[in-house]
């Protein structure tokens, strides 16, 4: 069987309610497409921790305020992933690519124009059918 590797995304609201997004690099897997900023937890890690570290190595941020939205299981064929997805209602610091990736702040009303993983066609869904965690 393959092994499962649980991956911790952040859905990170900005101050006019539009959200973070990434371009994931071209040799990774997944290349090229745009992604909610996060990555593998590591063995023994606590889900907020693993969340936290991901988003500062990658972005610079630290995360003062998130709750989870939902999990979404993927079948890759080469890959199987658990996407263990949180919204980041409350950041320090101004997101960066630390990792020379692309940034980009997208109105929700955008979303639909980026070109996503397969696994996030859902969490777009969601996101859409709800108001920016501010608004609730
Ligand atoms: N971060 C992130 N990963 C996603 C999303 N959707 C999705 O299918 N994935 C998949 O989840 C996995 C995340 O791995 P990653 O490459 O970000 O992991 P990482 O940051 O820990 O990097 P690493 O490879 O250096 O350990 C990839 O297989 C990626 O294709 C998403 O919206 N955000
Ligand atoms: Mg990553």
């Amino acid at each position: 069987m393959k092994k499962m590797v649980h991956v911790m995304v952040g859905v990170i609201w900005g101050e006019e309610q539009q959200i973070l997004l990434a371009k994931r690099p071209e040799h990774l897997h997944q290349g090229g497409l745009w992604e909610f900023p996060g990555g593998k937890l590591e063995a023994g890690e606590e889900a907020l921790s693993g969340l936290s570290r991901e988003l500062q190595e990658e972005l610079d941020i630290e995360v003062l305020e998130a709750s989870p939205l939902m999990d979404v299981k993927h079948d890759y064929g080469d890959k199987q992933v658990f996407l263990d997805i949180w919204q980041v209602s409350r950041f320090k610091g101004e997101a960066r690519g630390v990792e020379g990736q692309l940034l980009r702040w997208v109105p929700l009303a955008e979303l639909d124009q980026y070109e996503f993983p397969a696994a996030n066609a859902t969490i777009v869904e969601r996101l859409k059918s709800e108001k920016a965690p501010s608004l609730l």
